[in-house]
């Protein structure tokens, strides 16, 4: 059995596909996804339009489910993976490998600090949360692993599910390449804007690059890799959002596919309420700089402004203004 703990947006897609094709998941989550589920089922759909239903997904509130799991999939915030994984810990066989599907770079310690055998793991494609059930991936990407004997078992079932794991030997990379994607959370969450919309306005993205140049000398600095994220090598991404509108949103159509809708995760945490993602992501550019003496003012105004957002002083912000807020200290 394949356990999705912290059945949310990810968890849902990524666990709806599995049990789609047939595997045996048990979903752990919320009551109000429960409830949903209950009343419509389960519907994930894809940027292409195709879409799987699964009528009675076993979705459980209660943490005693993930009991007897063969694998657990961790698709929890990253301020609850703590939380979560000490649930887990009580509960699952020794040696059950626990994948963490969730950004930023330090959950899967996390979850081996709680004494689970935590394999990283990162989701490179967006997914919405519609209402009504349905789960609808809104970017291309796949989802990539660090390789661990205990997955091998699965493969096939994520294979059959249409999202094979790609498996790496060291995921940090993969993971540094994707929170430079990343920092791109804050900006749109305080856009108030779709991604492609967004993106399509170089004084956001003029935000963006300016973030991702902090990020880029902070892992050198690390000693850190960036992979290529969207296919592209992260040093190039400030040069190519720098690039006139026309040109860019030719240029990124051949790098990713943005549906219209796809808005980050950050923004839908700020939309319904809950604490944000940026400490994990902004805000671990920043700490990062700290520790390695180097300075991240626009990570962190960037996660000072994400923080006043949470705490109800919302508002939509236009590039300029974004890019004149950046320009002043946190
Ligand atoms: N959404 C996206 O497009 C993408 C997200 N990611 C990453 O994936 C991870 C998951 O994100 P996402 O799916 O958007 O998050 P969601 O908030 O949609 O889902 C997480 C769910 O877990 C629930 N939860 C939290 N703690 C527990 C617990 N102890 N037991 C059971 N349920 C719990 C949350 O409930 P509650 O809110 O009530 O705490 C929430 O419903 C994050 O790290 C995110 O950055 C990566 C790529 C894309
Ligand atoms: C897929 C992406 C980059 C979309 O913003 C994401 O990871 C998120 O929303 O958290």
């Amino acid at each position: 059995m394949i356990c999705v703990y912290g059945a949310g947006s990810v968890g849902c897609y990524v666990g709806g596909r599995l049990a789609a094709a047939g595997a045996e998941v048990v979903f752990v989550g919320r009551e109000r996804i429960a409830a949903e589920v209950r009343a419509h089922g389960l519907v994930v759909t894809g940027l292409d339009g195709a879409a799987a239903r699964v009528a009675a997904p076993q979705y459980e509130t209660d943490p005693a489910a993930a009991s007897g799991a063969d694998l657990v999939l961790v698709t929890v915030k990253s301020a609850a993976t703590a939380a979560a994984a000490a649930r887990l810990a009580v509960r699952l066989r020794p040696g059950t490998p626990v994948v963490s599907l969730q950004n930023g770079l330090r959950n899967a310690r996390a979850l081996a600090a709680a004494g689970l055998d935590a394999v990283p793991g990162m989701v490179a494609f967006n997914v919405v949360h519609q209402g009504e059930g349905r789960f609808h991936r809104g970017t291309t990407g796949g989802l990539e692993v660090q390789a661990h004997p205990g997955l091998e078992p699965h493969l096939g079932a994520f294979e059959r599910a249409g999202l094979p794991l790609a498996l790496h030997e060291d995921l940090l990379g993969v993971q540094a390449g994707k929170l430079v994607l990343n920092l791109n959370n804050a900006v749109n969450a305080l856009s108030g804007l779709p991604l492609r919309t967004e993106l399509s306005q170089r004084a956001y993205r003029r935000v963006l690059a300016a973030a991702q140049r902090e990020a880029l000398a902070v892992f050198k600095a690390a000693g850190i890799e960036p992979a290529k994220a969207a296919g592209v090598a992260p040093r190039l991404l400030p040069l190519l959002l720098g690039l006139p509108d026309a040109l860019f949103v030719r240029v990124a159509a051949r790098m990713l596919a943005i549906d219209p809708h796809a808005r980050s995760s950050t923004w839908e945490d700020l939309e319904s309420g809950r604490p944000t993602e940026v400490d994990y992501l902004n805000g671990e550019i920043a700490s990062l700089a700290a520790e390695h003496g180097l300075a991240a003012p626009v990570n962190e105004r960037l996660t000072a402004l994400v923080h006043e957002a949470e705490a109800g002083g919302r508002r939509d912000w236009s590039g300029p203004e974004l890019l004149a807020a950046i320009a002043r200290p946190a």
